[in-house]
């Protein structure tokens, strides 16, 4: 990712799915869906995006992506500079698909990449788990396939899993949308041991299936009960579509992050694939849901800078740019 002092990068960050069931804050994936992010330095700060869903998110100095941005810049011992910000995303927003950690990620690594490179990874994931309180989704989009990571509060360690071969992923995602904060809002500020001992022991057999391609064992493992019970209420149909999806070919299913998108884990030589998209699909419905499916894969990059192709550009081009 060594792009040493350049006038203008542009970065490629994949979304990502939170969780997986059990793995409450600590287990992520990265998905091939991505947000790209070009910056350079400029005299005013401006935000351009490019394509729909952006309605309302700022095109100024409150832009998330410009302040995070700015951390870098501070923890470099640089004066924030203006910036122009151009973004295209895949990623649709407030869905559980890890977009708010995506745009975070990427305006840290776009800023470090502008400013020689100074912090390695391990420290952007620590800047980025201290904006989201969690490392699952920024650690995913970070370093790409499975991360198992824990917070202390200052420091974030991590395991990077590379996904099984087989894995493939179906997304089925409602129309409306769902605040992180909402679904946060409904969990209970206490467990019961059982309910603790339950869900540890289902994160840890996930952890180490995935780490070893066991996916027989992912029906069982990805099973919950500390926030998909609570979060239920918010998102129609995610009660049968958890417990029937593998009766019509799902490895394993969840809701994604904080929802409302539901995710099924498939084996890709598995040949219930359309069944399978068409029961989530038919449960939805039922409940009266728009949704659409997307056929996914784990992504291994992560974070990474592209170089850019001049005809490409997502910034256009303004007068008086410092670059
Ligand atoms: N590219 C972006 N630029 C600026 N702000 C963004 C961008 N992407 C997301 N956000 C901010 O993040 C918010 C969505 O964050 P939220 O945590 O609620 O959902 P999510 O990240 O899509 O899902 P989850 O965290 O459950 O996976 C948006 O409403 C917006 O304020
Ligand atoms: N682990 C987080 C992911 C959403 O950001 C949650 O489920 O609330």
């Amino acid at each position: 990712m060594n792009n040493a002092s350049a006038g203008s990068v542009r970065v490629r960050v994949p979304a990502s799915t939170a969780n997986l069931g059990p793995g409450f804050d600590t287990l992520g994936m990265s998905l091939s869906l991505y947000i790209w992010v070009e910056m350079r330095r400029a005299e005013r700060t401006t935000v351009h995006f490019e394509g729909e869903g952006f309605e309302g998110i700022p095109t100024d100095r409150n832009n998330l992506i410009y302040k995070v941005a700015r951390l870098v810049f501070e923890a470099a011992g640089e004066e924030a500079p203006e910036l122009a910000i151009g973004m295209r995303s895949d990623i649709p927003l407030t869905r559980g698909l890890g977009s708010s950690a995506s745009a975070i990620i990427a305006g840290l690594v776009a800023a470090n990449a502008l400013v020689g490179t100074p912090l390695s990874k391990e420290r952007l994931f620590d800047l980025a788990t201290g904006l989201e309180r969690h490392p699952d989704n920024v650690g995913a989009s970070l370093f790409g396939g499975i991360v198992a990571a824990a917070w202390d509060g200052e420091h974030a360690d991590y395991v990077r899993i590379e996904p099984p071969r087989n894995l493939r992923v179906l997304a089925l995602i409602p129309e409306f949308e769902l605040a992180t904060s909402a679904a946060r809002a409904v969990l209970p500020d206490q467990l019961s041991l059982q309910d603790a001992v339950y869900n540890i022991s289902r994160s840890s057999l996930l952890t180490a299936a995935l780490a070893s391609g066991r996916l027989d064992l992912l029906q069982f493992a990805m099973r919950d009960r500390i926030h998909q019970p609570y979060r239920a209420a918010l998102v129609p149909g995610m009660e049968r579509i958890l417990a029937e999806a593998s009766e019509h070919g799902a490895l394993g299913a969840a809701l994604s992050g904080a929802g409302p998108t539901l995710l099924a884990l498939v084996d890709r030589e598995d040949g219930r694939h359309e069944r399978l998209e068409a029961f989530m699909q038919q449960v939805m419905r039922e409940n009266g849901i728009e949704a659409r499916t997307l056929w996914l894969e784990p992504d291994l990059e992560g974070a990474v800078c592209e170089i850019r192709n001049p005809e490409d550009l997502l910034l256009p081009v303004i007068e008086g740019d410092l670059s």
